[in-house]
């Protein structure tokens, strides 16, 4: 058993580690709705997606962790249920039998200000921060970027960073309502509220990280809620600075692949440089019965997801040379 479990293992053929993942639960105790462009909502079900998907992960049995791409609360949550509700959806996660990683999204922050935020979805940081990284094995790391960095909403009002997002979106969105893309052409229809961008610091944090997996010979996996290449998303759903952030991203080439959610239709794509970008498909828009969540096996040279309901399974290859 042990020897065909290694010829297995010296074949590529067992994952090195495998992890769960589900994006946009969204949940709020209210009636079912619709998005802004009629796609239905289901608020009270997607709980119970997420109670289905933590029950299969801990049936399989060799989930490593599994990592949450935001908005686990939707903005319809009346507010005085929002601590509430978020520590019930964290708690849910935490039937999980093993460490859960989350995402913050722009729902999470319409119910509360980061520093609320943060302790219940168990991210440390003292300035607020919701980027870190970490290496499940010696040969990956996952990098989790904050997409909201700077952004018009979760930040105390007049903070600097609220500042700089209103400002940017004053010189990039006519509109008065700046949620509304109405009149913006092409990829400059992501310049809206309900995106970010990923600020200075946070660049030359993750150039670091960058330069020191690439020094370890680990491969990266990069995890934010909002997408990072118009190929897989819509252009409304795109992180404002993902140019800048992939030019970073490019210069190395430990990353392997970019992990997203927020455009609630899911997408894959594989960028001129080889990164597969794959965005999740939304808890929160099965309909009762249905699901959305799956597995991810990764192995030396490919990134294999399974999924469940909505999300379609996808195969990721690529060089099995971190610098390649
Ligand atoms: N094409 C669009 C999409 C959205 N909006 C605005 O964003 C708000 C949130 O959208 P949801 O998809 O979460 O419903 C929505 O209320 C609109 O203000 C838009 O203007 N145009
Ligand atoms: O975060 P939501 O639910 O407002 O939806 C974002 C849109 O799907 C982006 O296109």
């Amino acid at each position: 058993m042990g020897s065909s479990n290694g010829l297995a293992i010296a074949q590529g053929r067992q994952p090195l580690f495998s992890f769960g993942l589900i994006s946009d639960v969204q949940y709020a105790d209210i009636p079912d709705g619709r998005s802004f462009l009629g796609v239905p909502r289901y608020y009270r079900h997607s709980i119970l997606v997420l109670q289905r998907a933590v029950k299969e992960w801990n049936a399989h049995q060799k989930h490593k962790f599994v990592i949450n791409f935001g908005d686990i609360v939707d903005g319809y949550c009346p507010k005085d249920q929002s601590f509430d509700t978020v520590k019930k959806l964290a708690d849910e996660f935490e039937i999980f039998e093993g460490p859960v990683y989350h995402i913050i999204g722009n729902h999470c922050l319409y119910n509360l200000p980061r520093s609320k935020l943060l302790p219940l979805l168990k991210i440390q940081s003292p300035e607020c921060h919701a980027y870190y990284d970490f290496s499940p094995v010696p040969g990956y790391r996952f990098v989790v970027l904050d997409g909201y960095d700077i952004s018009a909403i979760g930040w105390p009002q007049g903070h600097p960073k609220t500042l700089e997002a209103l400002k940017f979106l004053q010189d990039k969105n006519p509109n008065v309502d700046k949620n509304s893309p109405t009149g913006l052409v092409g990829l400059e229809r992501r310049f809206l509220m309900f995106n970010g961008a990923v600020g200075k610091e946070q660049m030359e944090w993750l150039d670091g990280v960058l330069q020191e997996a690439t020094e370890l010979k680990q491969k990266v996996v990069i995890c934010c809620h909002l997408p990072l290449d118009p190929g897989a998303s819509s252009k409304e759903a795109l992180l404002w600075n993902y140019d800048e952030v992939m030019n970073l991203i490019h210069r190395y080439k430990c990353v392997k692949v970019c992990l997203a959610g927020h455009d609630h239709r899911g997408g894959y794509s594989v960028d001129s440089y080889g990164v597969h970008h794959r965005v999740l498909e939304a808890a929160l828009e099965c309909p009762p019965g249905t699901d959305a969540f799956g597995y991810v096996d990764v192995y030396d040279d490919r990134i294999s997801l399974i999924g469940t309901g909505r999300i379609e399974s996808t195969e990721m290859y690529f060089n099995a040379q971190a610098d390649l």
